[in-house]
């Protein structure tokens, strides 16, 4: 090819890749409030900006410290919190003995929830710490241990958690790796060159990123609850326009309210991953 001529071909392309970097990847928004932003997009997410002041934020940081130092007598990489019921890694749901009454400072925030009625009042809350590099993998929250809301509020910095629409093929991959405090985002195993090739299932998907800002509040509800994974890549840079901007120590504080007995379960709309 000429040099024209592939210039012609790859100019479009690489303007393509240079606004992809610039051009936020997620759907526009509804803007409910100005001051503090309130945005709600159309698959349920709703996002709060500054739903708690600095002093807030540096006290969280604080009381987090004080519980993992009292705890495990060390400053863990990558370490979480249980208030309420703990959350279980193995069952995914919550542990039927261990239970710690949460402090002052977070039953403070209940009240300023944007609850709708008592199933959107959380009575399980988890901590993390993600120093840079470290994330979570995608993972939908169990939908018959936890009712509709699941709130997370980041604090400390700036992250950019990622969505997807689940479809039949991503529910399956993501049986594999199950969700884990690991420091990196699990890779799904490459099948060996001898393995029977997957048939291709071409099928609808939308993946977007979304920048939570420190102090933000996240709410998942409908479609962005049941029907989207959620997941936050290990990296230590975030492309930010041109730049590439260093990650620093992001807290978040999920909240979750726990189903009664006898209603543990889930009739959603999106059955493979459903669990
Ligand atoms: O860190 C976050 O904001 C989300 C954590 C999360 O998805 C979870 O604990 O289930
Ligand atoms: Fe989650």
């Amino acid at each position: 090819m000429e040099s024209k001529a592939l210039f012609a071909y790859a100019a479009p392309a690489m303007v393509e890749q240079m606004l992809a970097r610039i051009r936020p990847n997620h759907p526009t928004p509804t803007l409910l409030q100005n001051d503090p932003p309130i945005h709600e997009f159309d698959n349920g997410l709703i996002l709060i900006h500054d739903f708690i002041s600095r002093e807030e934020e540096e006290e969280m940081i604080r009381e987090y410290h004080t519980a993992t130092a009292a705890r495990d007598g060390r400053a863990l990489k990558r370490g979480a919190v249980h208030y309420g019921p703990h959350f279980d890694y193995t069952t995914f749901a919550v542990s039927k003995s261990a239970s710690t009454p949460p402090p002052e400072y977070l039953t403070r925030l209940l009240a300023r929830l944007p609850a709708r009625d008592g199933r959107d009042i959380p009575d399980q809350y988890t901590l993390q710490h993600y120093p840079p590099g470290t994330g979570i993998p995608p993972h939908v929250d169990t939908h018959s241990a936890f009712e509709e809301t699941i709130y997370s509020l980041s604090f400390g910095a700036s992250t950019r958690m990622e969505f997807k629409l689940c479809g039949e093929k991503e529910s399956r991959r993501l049986r594999l790796p199950k969700r884990s405090l690991g420091d990196e985002v699990e890779a799904a195993p490459t099948p060996a060159p001898s393995q029977p090739v997957e048939e291709v299932i071409e099928e609808e998907t939308e993946e977007w990123e979304l920048e939570l800002p420190a102090r933000s509040l996240l709410l998942m509800r409908g479609p962005s609850r049941y029907g989207y994974t959620h997941g936050i890549k290990g990296r230590k840079h975030d492309q930010q326009g041109l730049r590439l901007v260093a990650r620093q120590d992001r807290y978040s504080l999920t909240m979750r309210r726990v189903k009664p007995p006898e209603e543990i379960g889930c009739d959603c709309e999106y059955p493979h991953v459903c669990s």
